[in-house]
């Protein structure tokens, strides 16, 4: 069954064609035509649009559901789509700080409006960015759609497609998987996704992953670094993306890059050493304060190549083409 609604929200709260596409999250396929988005979160296939003042939704419900009222799940789906999104941060007054304080901000404030963190579930954050490693946006998709369509639960057809959830860690666990995951091309990254999988489940499974959302930041951090296939660029991002950790900044090629637009010490500095990695973390944070990662975010989306490029057109319709042609998009960047 098909829920439909709205959430009042202006292009300065969110700008979805950007928070889409910018390295967070890997699951979510742009639909030119009909100017849409198609993705899953919360074990539902949801349909999302932006338009001038709000973000208005379909989403595809599973059976197990079917108990509630049409009320209530209208109202489960649109606190699921407030928590994802982290409507309640408004982010007007967060890009005006950061104006202030820094020059170079302000100049992208207006193109790169609306660049939120979304609140991505934490399983699927961690064997997202196990995949991250050494790859682009769209080898990525295509491995976290491989995991999904393995080893996720099928939850609608759509377009005659079939749409999987996330796997849960038991099923990653086993030791065909790492077997299996290398023959479908995901290389050293095979033996990590199944070893991180027994190694969290071991330490209490999904419920430890959510925890961390109630440790301070340098804890979680530290627990997640223990884990195979992470270090500090992907425990960031766990912790950013997934934890609540506003604080955090990962620090790859392209923040080192930004980085040394503003710290002229780093001019010679060849490649991120742990000692960098924590000089450019801490210069982000006192510049921007307790949200820096999300402002960093603006600044990393706006260094992404395919987010520099003039928006995409919508392809013209042919006769035999459907309406609702979920398009390839322009991801190939390196992250
Ligand atoms: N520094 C960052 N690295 C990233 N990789 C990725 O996929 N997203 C990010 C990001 O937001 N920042």
């Amino acid at each position: 069954m098909w829920v439909k609604g709205r959430i009042p929200c202006s292009s300065a709260e969110l700008n979805i064609d950007i928070v889409l596409q910018c390295g967070q999250s890997f699951r979510w396929k742009r639909d030119l035509i009909n100017k849409s988005w198609q993705g899953v979160f919360s074990n539902k296939l949801w349909i999302l649009k932006q338009g001038s003042s709000e973000i208005s939704y379909e989403v595809l419900s599973s059976d197990a559901e079917c108990h509630q009222t049409k009320v209530e799940k209208e109202q489960i789906c649109n606190e699921e789509l407030v928590d994802y999104f982290q409507f309640n941060v408004p982010l007007v007054p967060l890009y005006d700080a950061w104006s202030q304080a820094d020059e170079k901000f302000k100049k992208l404030a207006l193109r790169y409006q609306g660049v939120r963190m979304l609140r991505q579930d934490p399983v699927e954050n961690v064997f997202s960015f196990i995949c991250s490693s050494n790859n682009n946006i769209q080898r990525i998709s295509s491995m976290v759609e491989h995991l999904c369509s393995s080893y996720g639960k099928q939850i609608a057809v759509y377009n005659g497609q079939k749409v999987y959830s996330f796997p849960e860690l038991s099923s990653l666990m086993d030791e065909s998987v790492e077997r299996n995951l290398r023959t479908l091309g995901f290389g050293y990254r095979a033996k990590y996704i199944q070893k991180a999988a027994e190694i969290i489940e071991q330490r209490g499974g999904r419920s430890w992953l959510v925890n961390l959302r109630n440790v301070p930041y340098v804890e979680a951090k530290a627990s997640l670094v223990s884990i195979p296939g992470i270090g500090e660029k992907v425990a960031d991002c766990i912790c950013l993306m997934s934890l609540d950790k506003t604080c955090a900044i990962p620090v790859d090629t392209h923040v080192f890059q930004i980085a040394k637009t503003y710290l002229p010490a780093l001019a010679e500095k060849k490649s991120v050493t742990h000692r960098i990695y924590s000089e450019i973390s801490i210069f982000f944070q006192e510049l921007y304060g307790p949200y820096a990662g999300w402002a960093h975010t603006v600044l990393f989306s706006a260094d992404l190549r395919h987010l520099k490029d003039p928006p995409e057109k919508a392809p013209k319709r042919g006769k035999n083409q459907q309406n609702n042609t979920v398009q390839k998009r322009k991801k190939n960047t390196r992250i």
